[in-house]
């Protein structure tokens, strides 16, 4: 590929009165869609438009939830208080939980009590606990198998929150199995005739062997958790998930819908088929910790890759995770860091699971400092060492910049999130500046390190994608001579990130 020609960039008056022109267009389409007013140009994501309508009016629960947690708070602040089973409160010790966190403190003891759950707290601040406790304090009173099954959208959540489990109810004998896709189905049907209590899946997977797996029934199943409800309760995971509830019983079972980001559509939720929830809203369905400082650098076109080796040198030794919206972008992104002797790995659904997990696995053990990643790892993910989230590519909907920011400042800890937005993203900025209720600052910029590397960086870049073609085209002519089997396997991972 010819040396890429890097355009101009915009003088930086044309490109502030640019912005301006963009952000009043945005501003002036977004009062006319609310209002009804003028011919919507479609830009808009209806549905977007509808959950923020109802967002605020959770934001109304959540400010009531909130008053109802500062009295829940009020009235226990230790785990000692929630008469739990010694060995859970044993287990809590261990993990130096020395006191709930708020989402914890609202969600369990109505949990204790066999209420169905619906929780909403920001990202990192311990709802996977605040499921894994009430469940695991039951199971001790009533060991059965195939007793609690939780779901979750991507592979590698589904493993973190089985490790949560296995840490908690460790030394009350607990067993647990992670039914996902991309691994031997055998192996795991093996597992499930081991009887497990708590079964943590991704929904694809888990409806696979619902189908296939002889002895393997959830008809007798208590608790129902869906982490990361909404994304479960989307339209990719709908038919999948609409078949599972099928099969499960709604008779004397509980359910659990946790997420920092809730859907409030009636009808989403009643397909999970709760029996009056008690919300336990401790945030509002937009907001992000305090701990976390969220900034945004403008870049002008064509200077992206720059701005982020250059975000990159000034971060040097700090764990990063860097989001991109596509896998293509993700593996090219991790390959040029590597190719200017940053240590980056790649992790997204291009990647068979081994892969998955190694790379998760070197981000996690520090041997990587940079994880270059899509949506897959965008929620859930709980990586104490994060320091930094950069936004290589804004995110389309402002949910997944709430969960791809929540990476960092996690449990108490302080983060940083930097967005890089170009001339393309500006809309799209705007309106998650609108959903968080406040402007991101800029970040300042060298401009003569700016100028210094974008050579150096163009040049690299482009050795990057000349390799990727090749390594493609190589996989495309390795692919003609592979059977048809491999497809017919791949398509039982459907539901699944
Ligand atoms: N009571 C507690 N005290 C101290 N740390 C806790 C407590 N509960 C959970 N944690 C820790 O907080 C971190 C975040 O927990 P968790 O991953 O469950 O957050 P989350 O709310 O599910 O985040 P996300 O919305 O991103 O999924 C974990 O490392 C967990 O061990």
């Amino acid at each position: 590929m010819a040396n890429k020609v890097v355009k101009k960039p915009s003088s930086k008056s044309e490109l502030k009165s640019l912005a301006e022109k963009i952000r009043q267009r945005a501003l002036e389409r977004q009062h006319s869609t609310a209002t009804g007013e003028g011919d919507s140009d479609g830009s808009h994501d209806e549905d977007e438009i509808e959950e923020e309508e109802e967002g605020r009016e959770l934001e109304r629960q959540g400010d009531s939830g909130k008053q109802a947690e500062e009295e829940e708070e009020s009235q226990f602040d230790s785990f000692a208080e929630l008469k739990l089973v010694p060995e859970l409160l044993e287990a809590c010790e261990n993990l130096k939980f020395t006191k709930p966190t708020p989402i914890q403190a609202a969600a369990i003891p109505p949990a204790l009590e066999g209420k169905d759950i619906i929780g909403l707290a920001q990202t990192g601040s311990g709802k996977t606990a605040a499921f894994a406790i009430p469940i695991l304090n039951s199971l001790w009173h009533d060991q059965q198998p195939y007793y609690a099954c939780v779901m979750a959208p991507t592979r590698e959540l589904a493993q973190q929150i089985k490790e949560t489990f296995d840490s908690l109810g460790g030394v009350m004998g607990v067993r647990t199995t992670c039914i996902v896709g991309g691994m031997n189905m055998i192996d795991q049907a093996r597992d499930l005739m081991r009887k497990p209590h708590i079964i943590i899946a991704t929904p694809g997977r888990l409806m696979d062997h619902l189908e296939n797996t002889k002895g393997f029934s959830l008809r007798k199943l208590r608790y129902l958790v869906m982490d990361e409800a909404d994304r479960l309760l989307d339209m990719e995971f709908g038919p999948v998930l609409d078949r599972i509830l099928k099969i499960i019983p709604t008779q004397g079972r509980t359910t659990y819908l946790f997420s920092a980001t809730m859907t409030s559509k009636i009808d989403k939720l009643q397909r999970a088929s709760l029996t009056n929830p008690v919300k336990c809203a401790v945030s509002t369905k937009y907001q992000t910790v305090e701990t976390l400082i969220q900034t945004l650098m403008v870049v002008p076109g064509g200077l992206k890759n720059t701005f982020l080796i250059y975000l990159l040198n000034e971060y040097l030794g700090k764990t990063v995770i860097v989001f991109t919206r596509t896998k293509a972008n993700a593996e090219r992104i991790s390959t040029l860091c590597n190719l200017l002797e940053f240590s980056a790995t790649a992790l997204h659904g291009d990647l068979n699971q081994n892969q998955r997990t190694g790379a998760l696995d070197l981000f996690k053990a520090g041997r990587r400092s940079i994880l270059v990643a899509t949506d897959v790892a965008a929620r859930g993910l709980d990586i104490p060492s994060v320091d930094i989230v950069i936004n290589y590519d804004i995110p389309v909907d402002s949910k997944s910049y709430i969960h791809r920011v929540g990476r960092t400042a996690r449990a108490g800890r302080s983060g940083k999130s930097i967005s890089l937005v170009s001339q393309y993203d500006l809309e799209l900025i705007l309106r998650i500046e609108d959903v968080l209720g406040r402007k991101l600052p800029k970040e300042s910029v060298d401009k003569g390190a700016i100028l210094a590397l974008r050579d150096t960086v163009d040049k690299a870049n482009g050795e990057v994608v000349m390799e990727l073609n090749r390594r493609s085209k190589e996989k495309a002519a390795r692919g003609k001579g592979r059977s048809g089997r491999m497809k017919s396997r791949d398509n039982m991972d459907r539901g699944e990130e």
